[in-house]
């Protein structure tokens, strides 16, 4: 036998053995598989295994608390920061996290549970742990009785200034009690640092919100993307991020093709006098029209589209004129609803498009689809395939969202992107995630989010529309609001007292004020029905009435003739009054304010806010029910005034004033 025969019978016996291990590895690991599933892991058979497992157990422990020490420890250091009220539920989080480790050292990542109690009596939160650890004991083969759990739950959390008193009740509920210093502590902060959340990691978030269309109908649909859009950008403003609100207006579409030919043969002067196309809506169907009956003006609106992208500037000029008339009526929207945005339609990426289409035709990504360029996200998941380029080499709305994740990921360095836009895009925005995650752009750490919501309807259930069927223009619902909230406040003779200046602010609040709140209000997954009469209602979780709470409580400091002098001065002198038990149970419902913000945070969803609010303004009126802050004689004279609850009162304000700002609302002195 020769030296490379023996080399290779060497190395054949040696791969035959290695099989033979994989082969025998493959079994245990088989093996070990089915006995998870049957939840039996004997492994009493073989000492060497039952070694590993105890060892990875105990790894995986000390892991869980590594884990929740660094948390604890990066939280605890931020929040030690006397300048900002901190989130009850996420102290919590972390020192049960820890007692549950302390107490339960055999399981690992045990369940801490901690929810909002619904009942003052049973404590102000809860941790409903100890019954789901019993139920991994049992599946252990071991019996540890809720409440013995519980117990040992509660021995172990570390002493903290939040919790006041732990009791185990019922089968091992842990009723958690907030002590008042925390509570005093917390709502101090927001006299002497103004109501501030705690502090979060600032990203770069890029939000894509409103987004109408030149020359079409801004429809409320795109008013519902506004709003919404715009409280999501306020609340990451609030929380310190860096935020980019971008109108991603469609400005590019095969329709400036008609457009522009129809505008150049009706009025051939346009580039030396400025063309009457005011009413752009009809101008649209005009050229529609022709488009749809007449097959040469077809062809050379097609002409058009390619002469207006190739940057021809007579077609350049005619396209930026039309878009100015669109844009102009955008804006008297977003002024009166005092939305900040940054302009930068589909336009904006015709260069970005060339470039990302020549990046996915290298990687190999586009399949031929008779005459087409498609790529699919996912082929398994039932879903279509983006359309890159259309048959004619044109570009697609798909072609435009893979240009603005990449643009925003890569030039503008989001952490966060958002795309706020009805429900009907769902599947394009899944597809799109999934297709940025295929070709590396989209990596986990950076979050994305499509924010959709439900239609509005009109109050027959339908589709909303004018009476004669045609779309609502914004303005005119805008408009009409107006109208209302002033036969409102007419109605309550407020006419009578408020000056004209004060009256016209009043109406502007309350008829901007109750679109955007009942937009805000309704879980945004679900369809909203559009009635000015609901709106307009001052009793419910309305706008009108939380603007006349906040006036209302705001008011109470005048009543004692403090002004915010006066008011500052007081609360360096006086304490916050946490007494009386309306007193406290307000107070609580202020410190739950960083945890509500939270919550939106994560879901992004606005109507939590409203209820936070609403709940904040009914336990007001039960505290002012209970307790006097101003005290008057027969004759309207001042005898006692209690600082302490003008304190809470006005803490309440501030606290109701950041939600209502969040919310867009704008409050005003006197309504
Ligand atoms: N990047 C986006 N696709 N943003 C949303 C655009 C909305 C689109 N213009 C429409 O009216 O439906």
């Amino acid at each position: 036998m020769g030296l490379i025969d023996e080399t290779v019978s060497f190395y054949d016996k040696e791969a035959s053995c290695a099989e033979d291990q994989i082969k025998c590895l493959k079994k245990q690991l088989l093996q070990l598989q089915q006995n998870i599933k049957n939840k039996t892991v004997d492994t009493s058979q073989n000492p060497e295994l039952q070694k590993l497992v105890t060892e990875n157990t105990k790894l995986k422990h000390r892991l869980t608390i590594l884990k929740r020490a660094i948390a604890s420890l990066s939280h605890s250091q931020t929040s030690r920061d006397s300048t900002r009220m901190q989130n009850i539920q996420e102290i919590l989080d972390e020192i049960f996290g820890a007692a549950i480790s302390s107490a339960c050292p055999d399981i690992t990542d045990a369940p801490v549970v901690i929810t909002l109690s619904n009942n003052a009596k049973f404590g102000d939160y809860q941790c409903n742990s100890a019954m789901q650890i019993s139920n991994i004991y049992k599946q252990l083969g071991k019996k540890v009785s809720p409440r013995d759990i519980a117990n040992k739950i509660v021995e172990n959390v570390s002493p903290h200034e939040l919790v006041d008193k732990l009791e185990v009740a019922g089968p091992g509920f842990i009723n958690v009690f907030v002590s008042k210093a925390f509570g005093l502590r917390n709502l101090s902060t927001i006299f002497t640092h103004g109501v501030r959340p705690p502090p979060y990691k600032k990203l770069r978030v890029v939000v894509d919100l409103s987004s109408p269309n030149i020359a079409k109908e801004m429809h409320v649909g795109h008013l519902r993307s506004t709003i919404i859009g715009d409280t999501i950008c306020r609340l990451l403003e609030f929380l310190g991020h860096d935020v980019l609100r971008i109108n991603h207006i469609g400005d590019w579409g095969t329709q400036f093709g008609m457009l522009i030919v129809h505008l150049q043969e009706k009025f051939p002067d346009y580039l030396s006098k400025a063309p009457p196309i005011s009413d752009l809506q009809a101008f649209y169907k005009e050229s529609k029209k022709r488009f749809d009956e007449d097959e040469d003006f077809k062809k050379r609106a097609y002409a058009g589209v390619v002469k207006l992208q190739s940057g021809d500037p007579n077609y350049i000029k005619a396209w930026q004129l039309i878009c100015d008339v669109s844009r102009k009526e955008f804006q008297v929207i977003y002024d009166r609803l005092d939305v900040k945005l940054i302009e930068r339609g589909e336009s904006f990426y015709q260069s970005r498009m060339n470039d990302i289409v020549k990046e996915l035709e290298a990687g190999g990504y586009l399949e031929d689809d008779e005459g087409r360029k498609v790529m699919w996200g996912d082929k398994n998941d039932g879903n279509i395939p983006f359309t890159v380029v259309k048959s004619d080499g044109g570009y697609t709305y798909d072609t435009s969202d893979l240009a603005t994740i990449k643009q925003r990921i890569v030039e503008e360095k989001g952490d966060w992107l958002i795309y706020v836009t009805d429900a009907g895009q769902g599947t394009h925005f899944y597809i799109l995630f999934q297709i940025a995650r295929k070709i590396g752009l989209l990596t986990d750490n950076i979050r994305v989010d499509h924010v959709p919501f439900g239609v509005v309807l009109g109050e027959d259930k339908k589709k909303f529309k004018t009476r004669s069927g045609d779309t609502v223009r914004l303005i005119d619902l805008l408009e009409e609001g107006l109208k209302r909230a002033l036969d409102k406040l007419k109605e309550k003779g407020r006419d009578q007292v408020l000056t004209p200046e004060e009256l016209k602010q009043a109406q502007e609040s309350i008829a901007y004020g109750c679109i955007k709140y009942a937009d805000l209000s309704h879980n945004r997954h679900h369809e909203y029905v559009f009635s000015f009469d609901k709106m307009l209602e001052d009793k419910g979780n309305t706008a009108v009435y939380l603007l006349y709470a906040y006036t209302r409580i705001r008011s109470i400091a005048r009543t004692a003739n403090f002004d915010d002098k006066k008011i500052e001065d007081v609360a360096k002198s006086h304490t916050i009054s946490l007494d009386h038990e309306k007193e406290w149970k307000l107070a609580k419902v202020l410190l739950k304010f960083p945890e509500e913000l939270d919550k939106v945070t994560k879901d992004l969803c606005p109507h939590h806010l409203c209820e936070y609010v609403y709940e904040i303004a009914t336990t007001f009126t039960e505290f002012y029910d209970s307790c006097y802050c101003v005290e008057k004689d027969s004759s309207g004279d001042i005898v006692k005034v209690n600082h302490g609850r003008i304190l809470l009162a006005e803490a309440t304000a501030r606290v109701m004033a950041k939600c209502l700002d969040i919310l867009g609302l704008k409050p005003v002195a006197k309504m």
